[in-house]
């Protein structure tokens, strides 16, 4: 049998994937914009977010969360991390009981610092929860690169099920049950792509930044193992695979905002400037939160924070990671 996919936010992302879903499956995409959906349906194609792409044909869109989600058999969550909560509520009456929910969102919740699938469980429990993470920057899987993603759930039977559901001849998805992990590898590499972005920025060379992706996976590992990851999977797509993709591509959005900071730019303006969401501005407050509560040392973080936050500058940032005590190149763990 196959699947309905219903899928929720029509940006960058959430309209790559469901162009690719569209080929195996029935989907609807839906986005809040009617500009958006009439483009979609009539031209198919998503200019905002994806110029010159063209979307596979079969693919629908709506304004109607309803429509989208009441006959579908799964639901791929592809808003921000900040919108999660509020459009997964509005979805959830028409949702069907059972329906399996992915998480596409590469970002912690401010104001509870959960992770995307604790939400999913929260408002919806007994839905089978689960996220589709990994080295995936959208224009290039739009443009028919090959590239490599990993499906996580707890339940290894839905997550084989859904890996048709995702997977084409050039994107290859592995699976995992490791949820924790892969979705804390997503979330947390996009601050160290922030710190990569600003070392480019700041002209400061290709060791610096073979150095940053290195520690940033030490220390994003500390911490995800630490919250309950499995060490295994920071080596893996859903961590290292990410983090270097994230970190040295100027496709990247986070990558983007450290880049802008580099060159001395300020945040405000940054942002401003961008009409796509770079979640590790936002993650960076909750990271900090979390690696006091968890005792773990994260000092690329903390001055990516102190950059963002605090007033410190690119160069302050950069001295502080010197200042820093070299020790032993232990176990991330
Ligand atoms: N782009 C990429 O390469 C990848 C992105 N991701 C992750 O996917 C998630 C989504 O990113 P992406 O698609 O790139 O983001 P974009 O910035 O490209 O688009 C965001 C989309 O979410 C919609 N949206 C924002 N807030 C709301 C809301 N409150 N209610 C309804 N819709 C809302 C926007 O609608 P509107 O246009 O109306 O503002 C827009 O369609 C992020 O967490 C990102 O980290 C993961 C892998 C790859
Ligand atoms: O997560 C991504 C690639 O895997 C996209 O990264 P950005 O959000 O920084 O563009």
């Amino acid at each position: 049998m196959k699947l309905q996919v219903g899928l929720l936010g029509g940006g960058s992302w959430g309209t790559t994937v469901a162009s690719l879903t569209a080929k195996n499956s029935k989907t609807i995409l839906w986005a809040r914009n009617q500009e958006t959906v009439d483009e979609i349906n009539n031209s198919h194609t998503n200019e905002k977010y994806l110029p010159d792409a063209k979307l596979t044909h079969s693919l629908q869109a709506s304004t109607s969360i309803r429509e989208t989600v009441e006959e579908a058999d799964v639901i791929v969550m592809g808003v921000p991390a900040q919108s999660f909560r509020e459009v997964l509520k509005e979805a959830k009456p028409h949702i069907r009981p059972w329906v399996p929910i992915i998480n596409l969102a590469k970002g912690l919740e401010i104001s509870t610092k959960k992770r995307m699938t604790e939400i999913i469980e929260e408002i919806m429990p007994g839905h089978p929860a689960g996220v589709l993470t990994g080295p995936n920057l959208a224009k290039e899987i739009h443009f028919g690169n090959a590239a490599a993603a990993v499906i996580a759930m707890v339940d290894k039977t839905i997550a084989s099920k859904l890996q048709d559901v995702f997977s084409s001849g050039l994107f290859r998805v592995y699976t995992n049950t490791d949820v924790i992990g892969c979705e804390l590898g997503g979330a947390l590499k996009n601050i160290i792509a922030i710190a990569s972005g600003m070392g480019d920025g700041a002209d400061a060379g290709d060791n610096t930044r073979a150095a940053i992706i290195t520690r940033g996976l030490a220390e994003l590992t500390r911490l995800g193992i630490a919250m309950g990851g499995k060490k295994q999977t920071f080596y893996g797509l859903a961590g290292m695979g990410d983090l270097v993709a994230t970190c040295s591509s100027s496709q990247s959005r986070n990558h983007h905002v450290g880049f802008e900071l580099g060159k001395g730019k300020n945040l405000e303006q940054i942002i401003n400037e961008m009409n796509e969401v770079a979640e590790g501005v936002k993650t960076a407050k909750v990271v900090m939160e979390l690696a006091k509560k968890y005792k773990v040392d994260m000092p690329i973080s903390e001055q990516i924070y102190k950059v963002l936050y605090e007033g410190s500058t690119v160069n302050e940032a950069f001295k502080g990671l010197l200042r820093y005590e070299v020790g032993s190149e232990k176990e991330p763990g």
